[in-house]
């Protein structure tokens, strides 16, 4: 860089202006005669030059960007680690990108319980011993009210945290003596609901019995706490009938039956088990009786339960009508989306209580294969079981979630529900949430082994004519399960039924493995690494009940909706990125024109001031501000045709060719920028500094009509900080100007004498972007993208909506 070359003046003819700026400054004493960089000088230079106007601005407003739209986002994406109460342990959830990530999002695999539905379970039916009983009696928590409090206990009464609604008949029944199958069934099967859990009684003392008098006898209030929200259903219900648990220790329980606290001993608990998908407790009753309990999905039911039964030393086939009604009572049910469990029983002889509990010691103490060494322990007693009956409880969907699911469809995203619920239960939810439409062909995959399943799934693809799918890794086309891959993916909508965590994330590793598409899973599936979203609208997220490397997920009732509304976010703010792409490419071009044209000179017409207050103030601020407060469209609108997100699917504001067309205008706007000054000036006597000026004001006019060209909403901010820019910039040259020590003292108290400095700042304007202007006119025309239709849709709507309201108004 220190080399220099001295070179005769001949070469300098082609630019008279520069030859004439060295004269008019005196700076080569009217010799012709100049420095000339080397070209690695220039490079150099111009290089810095693109760095800081092509890679640090970009970064530096992206990055202004994001932090403005996360803290205005719905969502708080972050790399966190968790904390499982359950496991002792800490795992890291993973962070979301919301721009790279979200935006590219084409399957979203979504839990169905707590995510499609609200987690808050109410117990609606129970089916004891083949008969159905509803709601009559409405009991509920209003301590207000006598029939608040558990009525159905003789001397002490419960007061529960959640409603509960008992039917007469079943209490009536269960105030019968204890005699006769049903009664006994009934007694059993609500001993079962308060003892086969691992729900933590908590009592206090009730607010209608406070300062320790007893005002309505003795008052307690009870608040039932666990895992599971179907359980704590379970358990509230079985209170309300009358067997409240009351007590629950590792070795026993406390259940107050209708007023009698009856003290049984837990001898073991097999915990409920995703894969078995039931559970059970064994019990010692006081009269030395020792009976499992145990309940679960139909389907790991009825296969457990008893064929035959011993009378009199004799064995009996089961009468099967009261498992033939009770299953008739579970499929109608579980097709009205209430979730169903199955109640049963069984008695163990003192020889299958040894041999259970030898067993069951040596598995819950083993180090290593515990889980299979527990459910072989499990199948010794949960066998040969009396069906005692159901359960039904409804778990609500969520609010909004039909209206999100429809939007996400349209957004051209592929919601795939994966849940452990029975396929009537996820088929009727599945429905009501408008995950299944009428207008879908369903197509039923229900096989009991994998050669059953993949033959279905060959023959349905046949059936619809499902041409194979291009993968990503070619090796698994020469797998044999290929077929139905092939047939889930060019399903609108999967729904899995009866699958176990472990397979979800299958399901899951399944998709990510064979396409290139983006997945998000939402819900508590064990087992698997991935993206965590938190929701933060004020609430704190419980995250206790994940396991570690799980899809860490909690969501509050509007996830959906929260995530359409994100979603929508993203497609802001692509046209500022390529303004100030622009702005950047067109002030470096032409800064590098004219170091060409000045045959690599070192020599700028730009001072290093322009240069700097050019990237700061100039166009920075207001991109900066537009690229914040502009909006393509409201939120409504994108709410309303959520099939715009497609548009960002298809990299509809920001692809290649745009990219090409956008840089071709980028050149002839600096080309314009720079030769329409140089012609203007020709034959005059204007110094290099004064072509320097005039070209930093046109070109900040340039950027900022450019820039107003694609605002879609003005503000006061907006008009200020566009057209304010300009002002100041000229401001700025004015004060630059007035210095002495500067070599451009004094220059624009010249120019803007003469209407040949306003009538070329014109002409650069109308010229430079008059090829933009009519291609946007020609394109918006005759092609208008979705996004401008919703635009003008939403302009026009305006008034329309405003006389609605005053229609409304006045009737
Ligand atoms: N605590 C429990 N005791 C006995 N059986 C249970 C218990 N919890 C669930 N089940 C049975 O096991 C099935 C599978 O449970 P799982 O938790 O895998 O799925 P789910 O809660 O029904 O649905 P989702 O996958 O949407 O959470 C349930 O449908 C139910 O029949
Ligand atoms: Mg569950």
């Amino acid at each position: 860089m220190g080399l220099w070359l001295l070179r005769h003046k001949d070469k300098l003819d082609i630019l008279p202006y520069y030859r004439r700026s060295y004269i008019t400054n005196g700076l080569n004493n009217g010799k012709y005669y100049r420095y000339y960089g080397l070209p690695m000088e220039t490079f150099f230079s111009f290089l810095s030059s693109i760095i800081v106007f092509q890679i640090m601005i970009p970064i530096s407003l992206y990055i202004t960007m994001e932090l403005v739209r996360l803290g205005q986002s719905y969502f708080m994406i972050e790399d966190e680690q968790m904390y499982d109460q359950s496991t002792n342990s800490r795992f890291q959830c993973r962070s979301l990108n919301i721009n790279e990530d979200l935006g590219q999002i084409r399957y979203i695999f979504s839990d169905k319980t707590g995510t499609l539905t609200e987690n808050k379970m109410e117990f609606r039916r129970a089916i004891v011993y083949g008969k159905d009983y509803g709601n009559s009696l409405h009991v509920g928590d209003d301590p207000s009210q006598e029939e608040g409090i558990t009525g159905v206990s003789g001397r002490k009464r419960w007061k529960l945290k959640s409603e509960i609604t008992v039917d007469d008949e079943l209490v009536a029944l269960l105030h019968k003596d204890l005699d006769g199958k049903e009664r006994i069934a009934a007694h059993e099967f609500f001993l079962t609901l308060a003892a086969c859990n691992t729900v933590i009684p908590i009592l206090s003392r009730s607010s209608s019995g406070c300062m320790g008098v007893q005002i309505h006898g003795d008052v307690e209030a009870i608040d039932y706490q666990g895992e599971s929200p179907d359980e704590q259903a379970l358990v509230t219900a079985a209170s309300a009938y009358g067997y409240t648990l009351i007590e629950r220790t590792s070795g026993h329980i406390v259940i107050d039956v209708n007023g009698e606290k009856q003290r049984l001993d837990v001898l073991g608990l097999h915990e409920f088990d995703s894969v078995l998908k039931r559970m059970s407790v064994v019990i010692r009753f006081p009269n030395n009786a020792v009976k499992v309990l145990v309940k679960g999905a139909d389907t790991s039911m009825f296969s457990i339960l008893a064929k035959d039964t011993e009378i009199s030393g004799h064995r009996i086939p089961v009468a099967v009508d009261t498992r033939q009604a009770t299953q008739h009572y579970l499929t109608d049910y579980s097709s009205q989306g209430l979730r169903t469990l199955v109640v049963a029983s069984r008695d163990l002889t003192d020889a299958e209580l040894d041999e259970w509990q030898f067993s069951y010691e040596e598995a819950s103490t083993s180090l290593t294969d515990r889980t299979t060494k527990l459910r072989q322990t499990a199948a010794l007693i949960e066998c040969r079981l009396n069906l005692l009956g159901a359960t039904a409880i409804e778990d609500k969907l969520q609010e909004g979630v039909p209206e999100t699911i429809e939007s996400l469809r349209q957004a051209g995203i592929k919601v795939w529900v994966l849940t452990g619920d029975k396929q009537e239960t996820a088929i009727s939810i599945g429905i009501s949430c408008k995950l299944l439409t009428s207008d879908m062909q369903q197509i039923i995959i229900n096989g009991y082994s994998e050669d059953e399943c993949r033959n279905l799934l060959a023959d349905a693809k046949t059936k619809y004519g499902v041409k194979p799918a291009g993968y990503k890794n070619k090796n698994i086309e020469l797998q044999k399960d290929v077929p139905a891959f092939d047939l889930a993916i060019s399903c609108k909508v999967v729904l899995c039924c009866r699958v176990a965590p472990l397979q979800k994330a299958g399901i899951v590793d399944l998709i990510k493995s064979r396409t290139d598409d983006m997945t998000l899973a939402i819900g508590r599936w064990k087992g698997v690494s991935g993206y965590g979203i938190r929701f933060c609208n004020g609430t704190v997220p419980v995250f206790e009940k994940i396991t570690p490397c799980a899809w860490a997920l909690e969501l509050s009732a509007c996830w959906l909706f929260g995530f359409v509304q994100l979603l929508s976010q993203c497609c802001v703010c692509i046209d500022v990125v390529l303004t100030v792409d622009w702005g950047s490419v067109g002030f470096g071009y032409t800064q590098f024109q004219e170091t060409r044209c000045s045959d690599f000179s070192t020599s700028s017409a730009l001072t290093d001031w322009s240069s700097m207050l050019y990237s700061i103030i100039y166009t920075s601020v207001p991109t900066i501000v537009v690229g914040i407060l502009d909006k393509d469209l409201s939120h409504r609108a994108l709410l309303q045709f959520p099939k715009l997100y497609t548009s960002g699917h298809r990299h509809e504001s920001y692809n290649m060719k745009l990219f090409w067309i956008t840089m071709i205008d980028t050149m002839w706007q600096s080309l314009v920028l720079f030769y329409i000054p140089v012609f203007i000036y020709e034959d005059s006597t204007i110094d290099i500094w004064s072509l320097g000026s005039l070209w930093t004001i046109a070109v900040v006019v340039l950027v900022n009509i450019h820039l107003a060209m694609d605002i879609q909403r003005w503000l006061l901010i907006t008009h200020v900080a566009t057209w304010g820019s300009i002002f100041i910039t000229f401001g700025c040259i004015v004060i630059l100007d007035s210095i002495p020590i500067f070599p451009n003292y004094g220059t624009i108290y010249h120019l803007v004498k003469s209407p040949t400095y306003w009538l070329a700042i014109l002409l650069v304007t109308i010229l430079a972007l008059l090829p933009r202007l009519l291609l946007k006119v020609i394109h918006q025309f005759f092609w208008p993208s979705d996004i401008q239709i919703a635009r003008e849709a939403e302009i026009l709507r305006r008034p329309n909506h405003l006389r609605t309201k005053t229609y409304q108004g006045s009737t």
